[in-house]
């Protein structure tokens, strides 16, 4: 199966803990064998009164025996948990940097519950391929060989009866369980996924469902799909136990056909009777050691299931999207950082259209748009008209579907996403706070800057009353809209690049306010390329150009002046917000 080929890439690198645990394993097994055998052994002999250096021989044999056994059994599952928790932290690790690029387009496609069962439950799920998909088979078949081998010293048929026993605990067992499993496997692991996607939605939404009166409904739902799961997952486990049992019943099977066989060749004289317990025990043990091949058809559905979703989540396409830019940016060496003197960023879009994925029409069509160095450009329109999208292409959260893009009139598809990130100074839209102080959130890169130094910042967004030391609850639930704009514009300026990407950084402040910081912030971007989405049209006299657009076009672009003078579509939008704030005539 092709998703399992970054498990079985990470299980190369695990090679010598495999090896190790594979031989650690099999001395464990043969050891257990030889050990039931011996005792079943030395039990029969000491009917016959035999000689005491015989019972001493058997005895420290058998004791050497549980030594070897436990002493093995022991390295054997040290390296095989070690190799199973290192190919786990591989896997996610492999994971995550295969997701983290391509983020954007994922949370367009699947909600976000959804895709933490994923991350958390498949992953989870690959570590037991290794454990209990790829490992016990090959220590099964090394124990039985030598089990059979040994008792075909004594019997043909015996060793004849063990493979056909070993077939069926090996086979049909096995399949029997997989029959079962497939359907109930695929139930919980949706059932498992809409439980996570609803939890995370009562999470996200729990205010507005309880002023809209939901809360009941929306736990009554959960409570009901939280009991299907259970009832699901039981289901599974008991087939699981089925698949043990009938395991079991085929070891006691055998192990009666050994002793009717044995009781034969016994009283023809093949061999004596002192060996029949020895060969009752070895049987037993033999197919205990197998055990775990009864269950090995679930974990290996679940593994490959979970690869499938995991490829599905982080498609082929993507990762080689990925592997490509980090490749053709680790060729060029190319760096967005300019010190002081340097020029500050050249952007161009030539004709870039973009469309969201399931959409019919596109967010951007055909979009033009140069910004010389240390340019001031303010995007502005109606909702929805496509500004945000703009600024996410130049973030490479994601790639246009036609159209170049250029940075330093560079392709945008040279530069490491990575370098534009830590060189741009960006505000998005929502901006995250993490639980912690003010001070952890605004310095997020690890940004050395005096106290003093981030107090003066907070002072230039208007934040007066704000110490470095206040807490920042999750999601900053103790944050008001306004106060969380301003901390997301300091934590820009806090930051270095000469590029400044802001989406309606000042939409929730009043308009006095928003004149200062505003203010305050060019001053600070004085020599930098700056581009402001924004809705309210105050203030934009000091950009040196204002990008009109409309359903995803530009319809005008110019200075405020010029489209002023135009009486065109920005011409109106300034007369409706005139109106609008009551500043006619003013
Ligand atoms: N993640 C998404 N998936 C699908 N469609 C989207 C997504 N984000 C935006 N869109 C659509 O793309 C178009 C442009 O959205 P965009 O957010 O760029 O507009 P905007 O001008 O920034 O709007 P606003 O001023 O309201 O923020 C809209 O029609 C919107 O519905």
């Amino acid at each position: 199966m092709k998703e399992l080929a970054v498990l079985s890439k990470a299980m190369m690198q695990e090679r010598k803990d495999i090896l190790l645990s594979i031989l650690c394993g099999f001395i464990a097994g043969t050891a257990g064998v030889a050990l039931f055998s011996a005792s079943g052994y030395l039990i029969s002999q000491t009917v016959f009164a035999p000689p005491l250096y015989t019972l001493i021989v058997l005895t420290s044999m058998v004791k050497l025996l549980g030594f070897v056994r436990a002493a093995s059994r022991y390295g054997e599952r040290l390296a095989s948990h070690r190799a199973t928790f290192s190919i786990l932290s591989r896997l996610r690790t492999s994971f995550f940097a295969k997701l983290i690029p391509v983020t954007p387009g994922i949370l367009n496609k699947n909600r976000s519950g959804d895709l933490l069962a994923r991350i958390v439950g498949d992953v989870e799920s690959l570590q037991h391929y290794f454990l209990r998909v790829a490992y016990p088979p090959i220590m099964v078949v090394m124990v039985f060989l030598s089990t059979v081998l040994f008792t075909a010293v004594f019997s043909f048929w015996i060793a004849c009866l063990l493979i056909v026993g070993m077939l069926i605990t090996a086979f049909v067992v096995p399949n029997l369980v997989l029959i079962g499993q497939r359907k109930i496997n695929e139930h919980v692991r949706q059932q498992r996924a809409k439980l996570s996607t609803e939890v995370t939605e009562v999470l996200y939404g729990f205010r507005d469902l309880k002023v809209y009166g939901q809360l009941a409904e929306r736990e009554r739902q959960l409570q009901q799909d939280s009991a299907e799961l259970a009832t699901q997952q039981q289901r599974a486990a008991t087939q699981l136990v089925l698949g043990q049992s009938m395991h079991v019943f085929v070891t006691y099977l055998v192990t009666w056909g050994v002793l009717v066989i044995s009781a034969f060749l016994i009283a023809d004289g093949v061999f004596a009777g002192v060996y029949l317990a020895m060969l009752i025990l070895a049987t037993q043990t033999m197919f205990e050691e197998s055990a775990a091949m009864a269950v090995l058809p679930a974990y290996k559905l679940d593994s490959e299931n979970a690869a499938k979703r995991l490829a599905e989540t982080v498609p082929d396409q993507q990762n080689k999207g990925y592997d490509d830019q980090s490749h053709s940016s680790s060729k060029t060496h190319l760096s967005l950082e300019v010190d002081a003197e340097g020029e500050a960023v050249t952007i161009e879009l030539s004709h870039v259209s973009f469309q969201y994925e399931g959409e019919w029409r596109s967010a951007l069509n055909d979009v033009s748009l140069y910004l010389a160095p240390g340019s001031k450009t303010a995007i502005v329109g109606a909702s929805g008209s496509g500004k945000s999208t703009i600024l996410d292409l130049l973030l490479k959260l994601r790639t246009p579907a036609a159209g170049k893009i250029k940075f330093n009139a560079i392709s945008v598809n040279e530069w490491n996403e990575t370098n534009i990130w830590q060189n741009t100074r960006a505000v998005l839209q929502q901006s995250h706070f993490f639980r912690g102080t003010i001070r952890d959130n605004l310095l997020l890169s690890g940004e050395s800057h005096s106290d003093e130094y981030v107090q003066d910042i907070l002072h230039q967004v208007q934040l007066f009353n704000t110490s470095l030391d206040d807490s920042v609850y999750e999601k900053g639930e103790n944050l008001s809209d306004g106060e969380k704009q301003r901390l997301a514009l300091a934590r820009a300026m806090l930051r270095k690049g000469r590029l400044w990407l802001l989406d309606e950084p000042t939409s929730s402040l009043d308009y006095v306010t928003e004149a200062r910081v505003l203010q305050n912030l060019l001053t600070q971007a004085v020599e930098d390329t700056l581009l402001l989405v924004c809705h309210r049209l105050t203030g934009l006299e000091r950009m040196d150009q204002i990008v009109v657009m409309d359903q995803g076009q530009i319809v005008e672009t110019g200075s405020f002046e010029e489209l002023m003078e135009r009486k065109g579509y920005f011409y109106e939008m300034k007369k409706i917000e005139l109106q609008m704030i009551g500043e006619q005539g003013a």
